[in-house]
């Protein structure tokens, strides 16, 4: 049985009238890759904030491998590493010496230091950068330098909130990489994000956070179930018409549809969809069909049904 790393009971915090998370509960398990997911100002920031002794909760308890953050705050920053979603690094030492100056903040000996260090700028592709600034880094190489120094000191617990937002494709992919080798080789990760695809595909466990609340929190494998056996078909048209949603619902009483995020046409059924015969009945009701996409259900979907937003809200 494994041991529970974090866990949060009824935390609580507002900002004058605006209740930014509303009385939270839930455990992260030994070596879990846990997951809060959220639309924007979901509240995800401010409980990374409060879990990090980075904010004050109005209320509720926090323990950290054990320790209770509100009693032994000292003794539970040890034990975490933290990547803010804006880096907090100093813009006039190179990435060398940042790297180096948290690595004494955390008690490693020199030695110690620098060979991490140099690890670490290998590892994150920067070692060609090393003595270059910090103010003169591009956005991406700013955001894997900043979970470098996170990690410098090996903690057992990691938070990052949001690590692969704003960045370029290859400093996401290679920050996904070694998120993954941290979370192979054992460490708990706590990570915010609003990619769902990014969070379906690396985490275990992933709770879903709208306006302050936790409204589900399960694993990938589980929070997908309920779509398992259901089937998509996306189809586009060509020209600007587009068929009637009403029409299509009667020609396919056994299938949902609907309008797709793309313009197209969305068709949504438990086991399998007759593609030729969708595509057959669009012609025959004077539709060129442009194109035709079979996918399974995602977390996405999932999220839209458990949450009640809109699809593609997620992506602002
Ligand atoms: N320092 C603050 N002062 C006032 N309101 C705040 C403050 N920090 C957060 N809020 C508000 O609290 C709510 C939750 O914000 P939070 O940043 O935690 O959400 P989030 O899920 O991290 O969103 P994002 O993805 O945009 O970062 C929002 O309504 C936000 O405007």
């Amino acid at each position: 049985m494994s041991k529970t790393r974090i866990k949060v009971s009824g935390l609580r915090k507002s900002f004058g009238d605006v209740v930014a998370v509303d009385g939270i509960s839930f455990d992260v398990m030994d070596g879990e890759l846990f997951g809060f997911l959220g639309p924007n100002g979901a509240g995800k920031t401010t409980t990374i904030n409060m879990l990090t002794g980075l904010a004050r909760p109005d209320a509720g308890t926090i323990t950290v491998g054990g320790i209770d953050c509100a009693k032994k705050p000292k003794s539970a920053q040890h034990l975490i590493g933290v990547v803010p979603d804006e880096s907090n690094l100093y813009p006039e030492l190179s990435g060398y010496d940042n790297l180096c100056f948290c690595g004494g903040l955390y008690g490693m000996r020199l030695t110690e230091r620098k060979a991490r260090a140099g690890e670490l700028l290998e590892l994150f592709g920067l070692a060609g950068v090393a003595e270059r600034r910090f103010s003169g880094y591009s956005r991406g190489m700013k955001r894997r330098l900043t979970i470098a120094a996170g990690i410098m000191h090996s903690p057992p617990i990691l938070f990052l909130d949001e690590p692969t937002t704003g960045i370029d494709v290859q400093s996401a992919r290679l920050t996904r990489e070694v998120l993954q080798e941290l979370h192979r080789s054992g460490t708990t990760i706590f990570l915010t994000t609003h990619y769902i695809e990014e969070a379906e595909r690396m985490c275990d466990r992933i709770a879903f956070m709208v306006n302050g609340l936790i409204v589900r929190v399960d694993s990938v494998n589980n929070l997908l179930k309920p779509v398992e056996d259901r089937e998509v078909v996306q189809v586009s048209v060509l020209g600007p018409e587009v068929p009637n949603l009403k029409v299509l619902g009667n020609l396919f009483p056994d299938y949902s549809i609907d309008r797709a995020a793309n313009g197209g046409i969305r068709i949504e059924s438990t086991g399998k969809i007759n593609v030729g015969a969708v595509v057959r009945l669009f012609e025959d009701q004077g539709f060129e069909v442009a194109e035709v996409k079979r996918t399974a259900l995602s977390l996405e979907d999932v999220f839209v049904r458990v949450t009640g937003l809109k699809a593609g809200v997620m992506d602002k």
